[in-house]
């Protein structure tokens, strides 16, 4: 198949382009074929469909002792609503956003961050996922809350979107931009966001001063098929896309009281060792940086 060639996904309406290399054929199927009970269970809590991870404190009194009969169903709350405390911080460094303004979110997933930046700032958001199944599920779930018109999920490459040059005001990846080479990736939200716009993402990336990437960073990417950049490779794209960095925010800290409660819920999907000893061995950070587009 060539690359101007489109074929249907199974079962759904969106028409899905070939993908640009066979590294984003490879995504696309993983995205397609997850199934994870944790994402679903997670999200199902009140609808809101994440695929990061959380921050800040736990709320150890909420969530009573494991030998009360609710206290899986507490735990699974719990770790949502760290997941959904991730994604209201992404949305705080966006500066103001208004209902006129339109969004991107590259590497959407199932949308969630999509659905609570609508909510709040009443604007409009674009999502990409290389994911078919991704944004089917995305844009189901806006029809379900009457917002279709608002929040809308396609299958494209974050690299070459059809938004037009200037058109956004604002735009981010959330735990999406270990799937692409910076470069590229900074550029494109470079030429899609209005000068003043706000870039922002939040992130796992190799730390720099461990050397080179650890153990359980290899142990990452082979768990997801990613390649997670070092935070030096990320300051360096956005200096050469004119994106300007106005807040970097280390959230391994707090991070880390998400994965030690996830470690012992029976959603553990195996990668929680990896993360938490990456964190605590310095060899990897969350890190939030929000940039302006100059
Ligand atoms: C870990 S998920 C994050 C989903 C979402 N940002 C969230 O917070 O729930 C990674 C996402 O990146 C998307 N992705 C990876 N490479 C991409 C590319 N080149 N273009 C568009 N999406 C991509 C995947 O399809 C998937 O939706
Ligand atoms: C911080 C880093 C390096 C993230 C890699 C990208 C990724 C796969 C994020 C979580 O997705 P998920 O919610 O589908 O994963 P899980 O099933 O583990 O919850
Ligand atoms: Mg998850």
């Amino acid at each position: 198949m060539t690359s101007t060639e489109f074929t249907t996904a199974d079962a759904t309406s969106t028409f899905v382009p070939a993908p640009a290399t066979p590294y984003q054929g490879d995504i696309a199927r993983y995205w397609n074929n997850e199934a994870r009970p944790v994402n679903l269970r997670l999200g199902d809590v009140d609808g809101l469909y994440h695929h990061h991870y959380g921050i800040g404190a736990v709320d150890h009194a909420s969530l009573g002792t494991p030998e009360d009969s609710e206290y899986e169903k507490k735990l699974i709350a719990e770790l949502h609503r760290l997941e959904s405390a991730q994604a209201e911080v992404l949305l705080d460094h966006l500066g103001p956003i208004g209902p006129d303004d339109t969004l991107m979110d590259a590497g959407c997933g199932r949308g969630g961050s999509m659905v609570m930046a609508h909510q709040r700032f009443g604007c409009k958001v674009e999502g990409v996922t290389l994911s078919a199944k991704q944004a089917d599920f995305a844009n189901r779930r806006a029809g379900e809350l009457d917002i279709e018109n608002h929040v809308h999920a396609r299958v494209c490459n974050m690299l070459d979107t059809p938004f037009e040059t200037g058109q956004m005001a604002g735009s981010w990846n959330n735990e999406s931009s270990m799937y692409v080479d910076l470069h590229d990736l900074m550029a494109e939200h470079s030429r899609v966001l209005a000068t003043g716009g706000r870039y922002v993402t939040i992130t796992g990336c190799w730390n720099p001063k461990y050397g080179q990437p650890s153990k359980w960073v290899s142990q990452i990417n082979a768990h997801f098929e990613c390649n997670i950049h070092s935070r030096r490779e990320y300051l360096r794209a956005m200096a050469d896309n004119r994106l300007v960095p106005n807040a970097v925010v280390d959230l391994t800290a707090a991070t880390l009281p998400y994965w030690e409660l996830r470690a012992t819920s029976s959603l553990v999907t195996g990668i929680e060792e990896a993360f938490i000893e990456s964190y605590k061995d310095g060899s990897f950070q969350y890190l939030l940086i929000a940039a302006d587009r100059v």
